[in-house]
């Protein structure tokens, strides 16, 4: 059966197809501890992060029954560097996690907290000579194949920028479903202006098939969303004509991990 987030198929029971969910040394999401031992550790030579996001023409927004993904056409020239990264990496899709309560629904959780939500922004190394599509990138295991940027979402004033993006869930509530977007639309607005206060570690894609290939940053600052927006986001089904409730994996150990924090 494939693999979800119901108690028949959710993140305890993945291991069975993908036994890295509980042998793998660098999962993810993680906890990310800002004091005491095991904590981010400041590293002034932390850069902010670069993105390149010209306003996408041609995308499609799927409900693929545990998540809502905006993936643009081939052609899109977004990229991302900058940060803790070495190369430049392409815009792949952007998708979220959800909670079905203010409380939860976040990946990531900053000393035990979670927001109610996580936007990713997946990337992959288009300058590596390995491989030369996404796909490729998450089968080659290389350690820094992907780059995905994961921005909190909290509940406050309504945002406008990512409006065209809840509006269209209604259109996509049935799992398998999805649209073409109209007209264009601006990721760049969607986020804070700088890129400058981040996590970063090394983990993995926090679904199956879990591959250890992802170099995370986790931006401090969290966007702001409204309740409308986020009840839209509790209203997508799964599959099983019930909403989608709670797409987040619990955090996973450290292992010898340690986790760069870009500011103080
Ligand atoms: N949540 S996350 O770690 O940012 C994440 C990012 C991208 C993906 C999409 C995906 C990643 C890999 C595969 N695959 O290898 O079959 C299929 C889909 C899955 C999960
Ligand atoms: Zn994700």
């Amino acid at each position: 059966a494939p693999w979800g987030y119901s108690k028949e198929n959710g993140p305890a029971t993945w291991h069975k197809d993908c036994p890295i969910a509980n042998t793998g040394v660098r999962q993810s999401p993680i906890d990310l501890i800002t004091t005491g031992q095991t904590c981010a550790k400041y590293d002034s030579n932390l850069k902010p992060v670069i993105v390149s996001y010209p306003a996408f023409s041609e995308a499609t927004f799927l409900n693929n029954g545990h998540s809502v993904q905006f993936q643009p056409s081939a052609g899109n020239l977004s990229e991302l560097s900058g940060g803790p990264l070495t190369k430049k990496y392409k815009f792949e899709q952007f998708h979220f996690h959800w909670g079905n309560n203010d409380s939860e629904g976040s990946e990531h959780r900053v000393n035990g907290k979670m927001y109610p939500a996580e936007l990713h922004l997946v990337h992959w190394n288009s300058e590596s000579p390995n491989f030369s599509s996404f796909q490729e990138a998450v089968g080659s295991n290389d350690p820094h194949a992907l780059c995905v940027l994961g921005f909190f979402l909290k509940v406050g004033a309504e945002n406008a920028s990512l409006k065209p993006i809840t509006d269209l869930l209604s259109k996509v509530k049935n799992a398998g479903s999805s649209v073409s977007f109209p007209g264009k639309f601006d990721l760049k607005a969607v986020l804070p202006e700088t890129l400058t206060d981040y996590y970063t570690y090394d983990g993995s894609l926090t679904t199956p098939p879990l591959a250890e290939c992802v170099k995370w940053i986790v931006f401090k600052e969290p966007i702001e969303v409204s309740t409308a927006q986020m009840e839209a986001f509790r209203a997508v089904d799964d599959g099983h004509g019930k909403p989608i409730t709670g797409n987040y994996r619990p955090p996973c150990p450290l292992h010898t991990r340690t986790v760069a924090a870009s500011f103080k």
